[in-house]
């Protein structure tokens, strides 16, 4: 799909040491959500999500995470209302994770790690014609952010889980269909943050309205081993890397503020 374009792969690598600064950058991510700092904002919606599972085609290693891509050449699976004033379109998602259960996730809240988050990321298909289009608008994007908490199984994430050991190397693509991420969704759907920032990995730009859910979701702590066995390297690499605590450090506010849907 559009959004596994060959811009991407030229982007990523998983060894990319910080500070890569985005130049000026104001509205970087990831942050920490301070709960006594976050204001709530009566005006905030609860965000409609509608999720097409014919429109999921593959899984990608792609040396820094693993992404289950949908075909966005139509309308079929969009995201809008919450924050968004426009209609966007569900284009990947993957997560991110540590080498253990202490720490793993991007957000924080009040500094709490969870162990992994899942990112459903989105382009604004009104304004824009396509996602490489859309990285670059500061409107472009918006990523529903989950945390996922060790605890019981979670049997829509297993589907996903069973296809891992498929693309174990850098660069390796399984077919993956007729999968619905409205699974990955906690139950409470109008419980959640949102603020401007970016992506989390190079370019970097600042194109992203974030929709952080405040209920985790819980996996089983085989799930999450699962991911850790996937490789940053490639199969013809003599050292394989196990791709795990692949999240970026966390960014200053500078004077954002980060909004609550419930008080
Ligand atoms: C060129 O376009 C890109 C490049 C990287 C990512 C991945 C990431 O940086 N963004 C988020 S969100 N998490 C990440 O790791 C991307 O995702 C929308 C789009
Ligand atoms: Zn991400």
């Amino acid at each position: 799909s559009a959004c596994s374009s060959r811009y991407v792969r030229s982007q990523l690598h998983p060894m990319w040491q910080e500070p890569l600064e985005m130049p000026g950058g104001e509205r970087q991510s990831p942050i920490d959500i301070s709960l006594r700092k976050s204001v709530f904002d009566p005006n905030l919606k609860p965000f409609v999500t509608q999720y097409d599972p014919r429109t999921c085609q593959q899984i990608w290693n792609n040396g820094y995470s693993f992404l289950v891509e949908y075909d966005d050449t139509t309308d079929k699976s969009t995201l809008r209302g919450g924050p968004l004033e426009d209609k966007f379109r569900l284009c990947q998602f993957h997560f991110h994770w540590g080498e253990n259960n202490t720490w793993g996730s991007e957000h924080t809240v009040d500094r709490h790690l969870y162990p992994a988050e899942l990112h459903l990321v989105h382009w604004n298909a009104d304004k824009y014609a396509l996602f490489e289009e859309a990285i670059m608008e500061e409107n472009g994007l918006a990523v529903i952010g989950v945390f996922l908490k060790v605890g019981k199984r979670h049997e829509g994430l297993q589907k996903l889980v069973d296809a891992l050991p498929a693309v174990r190397h850098k660069d390796s693509v399984v077919e993956f269909t007729k999968f619905d991420p409205s699974c990955l969704l906690p139950e409470s759907m109008n419980e959640y943050w949102t603020y401007a920032g970016s992506l989390t990995t190079p370019p970097l730009t600042e194109a992203v309205t974030w929709i952080i859910m405040k209920q985790a979701i819980e996996v089983s702590h085989e799930q999450l081993a699962v991911f850790r066995s996937l490789l940053f390297t490639s199969a013809e690499e003599e050292v394989q890397k196990s791709m795990v605590n692949n999240f970026r450090v966390q960014q200053p506010l500078k004077g954002r503020t980060v909004r609550s849907s419930f008080s």
